[in-house]
């Protein structure tokens, strides 16, 4: 049998079948590294239950980690939708380390400003994301609470995921784009026999025949552990045309002389606040 994972909650998955019905699954053996989205052969052990037998070719896996764990966030997703909002106000090094997963695996990205209707917090958040939207990253502005449509030609086609700090609006965004969100997400966490974790697993929800949205948990963090210095160096996609120039083969692009991303800095060409993301980025990989 095959299926589709459309719940993920600690150890305990919930399989969508052919014909749409659910069933809670496990995964064989101890270790457990199925995701939201991943496509999966299964056996029916009981009514009530299936037990994940092997997880099917991806197309993309997007996971946070830290030296210690890693974290699956959703897997065949083709775009990553990262929303921040007019207030509270977002991390930058957070939205930075989300385009860098989302670079590291070729997932295309989108940034939603919401909350757009705060009007006197506008400019100052626009200003903050200018820099990404000088890099060529899409930028949408909008308001959940009463235009999250705005944002549903963006996801026709595709599997995408949303992914952002608690309180950017992420569930009034799910709310109005899927009515139903809301019996989906009550009949998953029945499956799961875990009413109380609603909102703390990875949910995908149908938009349409093609289209498909997954909702994950609110982020603090977003490790990136599993990337290492010259991939992340990579993913920083204005540092490309300057790498493989420095003077010393293994530059940390910090005091050598010769290093062609502190000229890129220098000269403007580099914007200083993204240079000092990555320089917390691989000097504090360890607590990331
Ligand atoms: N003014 C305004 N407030 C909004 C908008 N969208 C969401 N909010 C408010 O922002 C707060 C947080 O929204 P949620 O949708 O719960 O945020 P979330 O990102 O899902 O947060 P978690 O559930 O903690 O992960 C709520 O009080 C919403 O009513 C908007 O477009 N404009
Ligand atoms: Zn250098």
């Amino acid at each position: 049998m095959e299926g589709r994972v459309i719940a993920a909650h600690g150890r305990q998955y919930v399989v969508e079948l052919a014909d749409g019905s659910l069933l809670p699954c496990f995964p064989r053996g101890k270790k457990s590294e199925i995701a939201c989205g991943d496509r999966v052969d299964l056996k029916r052990t009981s009514d009530d239950q299936g037990v994940v037998e092997a997880i099917q070719p991806r197309s993309s896996l997007l996971y946070r980690s830290n030296e210690i764990r890693q974290k699956l966030i959703a897997a065949n997703v083709d775009q990553i939708v990262i929303v921040v909002a007019t207030e509270p106000a977002f991390s930058d090094e957070l939205i930075a380390r989300a385009l860098l997963a989302a670079e590291s695996e070729d997932i295309a990205p989108l940034i939603v400003l919401n909350k757009c209707d705060l009007a006197d917090k506008l400019p100052a958040a626009r200003e903050r994301l200018a820099i990404l939207a000088a890099l060529g990253y899409p930028i949408l502005e909008l308001s959940a609470r009463d235009h999250a449509e705005d944002l549903r030609p963006h996801l026709a086609g595709k599997t995408s995921v949303l992914v952002g700090q608690s309180g950017m609006g992420k569930s009034t965004l799910v709310n109005a784009l899927i009515p139903a969100a809301n019996a989906a997400t009550r009949e998953i966490s029945q499956a799961l026999d875990s009413g109380k974790h609603t909102t703390t697993h990875a949910t995908l929800y149908h938009l349409d025949d093609s289209s498909d949205l997954i909702d994950s948990p609110g982020l603090q963090e977003f490790g990136l552990g599993h990337l290492d210095r010259q991939e992340i160096e990579v993913a920083f996609r204005e540092f490309r045309d300057h790498l493989g120039q420095c003077r010393f083969r293994d530059c940390r692009h910090d005091r050598e002389p010769g290093c062609s991303l502190v000229a890129a800095v220098a000269s403007g060409q580099i914007d200083p606040n993204r240079f000092a993301i990555y320089h917390r980025i691989v000097g504090t990989r360890r607590v990331a």
